[in-house]
């Protein structure tokens, strides 16, 4: 978390993964998420998310591995908890990974990872992660149980999955979703880990996210590309900017 005077600032981490969605469905060189990486850095950008999908159906190799060598902020890489992407992780280095959970039929990440199913596994993930120096963070729902579990498998930090509060439609569901998250975020934080949050965060229901006390970063991707599309990419990620400080202050 970042300081505005005593203040803690929460960060945005912008996710460039749809651009190389946009590439990929023509089989282009362009648009380039790079390009895209770099620009939102320059709009203010705290950090780039990018998730290299064992299906690679957006981000390339080819992408993490140019993103390590021109970033100027930090580089928060998602990855399914494989032994490819952990070998992969290893050579790139990033600041930050995120170990999510993958299914190659969905359309997007549905849940969190299951760290109790698992927790050996993830144990020494994390400690492979640590040992080369990169943060280790579990992509999980606001629960309880799983976030013990994430603090016995030594993460430092977690995401908060967020998509079941964006996808809720009726008011009393997205109150039950926000609630959820708001208590996750309470006991993770007394647990003594980082905590961020992220998935289907818009324009419209990022601010009650981002006013909950104690939150380190946000992580968001497809709204803000979206956006870019009829505003152009810098002008997106600086409303969103606009929107976490205001919800934050
Ligand atoms: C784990 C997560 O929330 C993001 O990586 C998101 O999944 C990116 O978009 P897709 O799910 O469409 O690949
Ligand atoms: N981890 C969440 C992320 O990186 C962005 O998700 P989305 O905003 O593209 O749904």
């Amino acid at each position: 978390m970042a300081q505005i005077g005593d203040k803690p600032r929460v960060l945005l981490g912008v996710n460039v993964d749809h651009v190389a969605t946009l590439r990929q469905a023509r089989g282009t060189r362009y648009p380039d998420p790079v390009l895209a990486a770099l620009l939102a850095e320059e709009a203010g950008a705290d950090g780039i998310t990018i998730h290299p999908r064992e299906d690679r159906r957006h981000i390339q190799e080819r992408d993490v591995l140019v993103l390590k060598e021109t970033l100027n902020t930090r580089m928060n890489l998602e990855m399914a908890v494989t032994e490819n992407m952990l070998q992969f992780a290893e050579r790139v280095k990033p600041e930050h990974c995120c170990l999510v959970p993958e299914k190659r039929e969905e359309l997007t990440t549905e849940g969190g990872l299951d760290v109790l199913a698992q927790e050996a596994k993830i144990t020494d993930a994390c400690s492979r992660l640590a040992e080369m120096g990169s943060e280790a963070s579990l992509f999980i729902d606001a629960d309880f149980a799983q976030i013990d579990a994430a603090v016995r498998c030594g993460a430092p930090a977690i995401e908060i999955h967020t998509g079941h509060y964006a996808d809720a439609t009726s008011p009393e569901s997205v109150a039950s979703e926000f609630e959820k998250i708001k208590a996750g975020v309470e006991y993770a934080l007394s647990q003594g880990l980082i905590v961020n949050a992220g998935h289907g965060l818009h324009y419209h229901n990022t601010d009650a996210i981002a006013a909950i006390k104690g939150i380190n970063e946000l992580n968001i991707g497809h709204s803000i590309i979206a956006h870019a599309v009829f505003v152009g990419l810098k002008e997106a990620v600086k409303e969103m900017k606009a929107i976490i400080e205001r919800a934050s202050r």
